[in-house]
């Protein structure tokens, strides 16, 4: 989507833009503050230029696409509901500047926690921030980007089915600084990581959760433009889960870290997966949102229980 050449505008064209696109957004019922923070994407203004509207006197601005196709955009957004970090082809997370295109779904602020969950389930045993971490279907490659900051000499193993979403978390690792750290692989959960088995210090997973017959309901934002893949979670959402619950012990090491995201509502049926399965600790995590609803579990491999 992103044009290389100069798409130059004045000012003032811009300003006249933007006041259009505001009217519009409000009229449509959409927040007029993602005006902004496109225009902080695609024409690299600042939020005190866009608040001052300082940037209306400049002679001429570039944009990263031309004025045409940036309302065609916006068109889409407000019509088509398009989400807007698929019209600037990025979204922010933690620290990152994360490529996003409709093959991937858009990372989610409340899955930043994970990583920091991530860290906080190692701290018990330093061991566990070396070696061998799994994102298991990483899409973006949010999460495999945030693991690889946080433990700084392991490798972190990034696998998702879509081979679409793959090359978009490579140009996200490479972008990121972060390459040499993350290998990416197609496949099925941990099938491709069959060598490594009963080595890796943790799993962190965001799988599809969503009960197949809730995808249709979902805003048009997430149903209509979001790849299904990445949502729907078989007939109560907790296929994938369930799935990672069984297969995982024998991946993990003894103590190595299970650590996943769910939707509300889900938690105590995981809860009830993790401790009948039998090869987890009894001490499973629950783990509210910033919303206080519960959507993150942890558990640990049983040190007994090795495969
Ligand atoms: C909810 S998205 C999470 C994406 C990313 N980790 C994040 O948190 O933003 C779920 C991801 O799982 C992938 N996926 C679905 N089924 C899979 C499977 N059987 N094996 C590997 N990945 C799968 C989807 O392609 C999608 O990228």
């Amino acid at each position: 989507m992103v044009d290389k050449q100069p798409n130059l505008v004045s000012g003032l064209q811009l300003w006249q833009w933007r006041n259009a696109a505001i009217k519009a957004a409000i009229a449509t019922d959409v927040s007029s503050s993602e005006v902004d923070w496109l225009l902080q994407e695609v024409a690299g203004l600042d939020r005190l230029a866009l608040r001052l509207e300082s940037f209306k006197d400049s002679y001429a601005i570039a944009l990263k696409l031309p004025l045409e196709d940036l309302e065609h955009l916006w068109q889409r957004r407000l019509n088509d509901r398009l989400p807007v970090q698929y019209i600037a082809g990025v979204t922010p997370w933690r620290q990152f500047q994360i490529a996003v295109s409709n093959a991937v779904l858009i990372p989610r602020p409340e899955t930043e926690y994970l990583i920091d969950l991530a860290v906080a389930a190692s701290l018990a045993n330093p061991l566990l921030q070396q070696g061998h971490w799994a994102d298991l279907g990483t899409g973006s490659g949010a999460i495999a980007l945030g693991l690889a900051d946080v433990f700084r000499t392991a490798t972190i193993h990034a696998v998702d089915c879509s081979s679409d979403a793959l090359a978009i978390a490579r140009a996200n690792a490479l972008n990121s600084g972060l390459a040499d750290r993350i290998r990416f692989y197609q496949g099925s959960w941990w099938e491709p990581l069959e060598l490594l088995k009963g080595q890796f210090s943790g799993m962190v997973s965001n799988p599809p959760y969503i009960p197949t017959s809730t995808v249709s309901t979902l805003q048009p934002e997430v149903v209509d433009h979001e790849p299904h893949l990445a949502l729907d979670g078989g007939a109560d959402g907790l296929d994938c889960i369930r799935h990672l619950i069984d297969i995982s012990p024998a991946y993990l090491r003894p103590g190595g870290v299970w650590l996943i995201e769910m939707m509300a509502g889900q938690a105590d049926a995981v809860r009830e997966m993790l401790l009948n399965q039998g090869s987890y600790c009894n001490e499973v995590e629950i783990h509210a949102d910033l919303a206080g609803i519960e959507r993150f579990a942890v558990a640990r491999v049983l040190l007994n229980r090795y495969k």
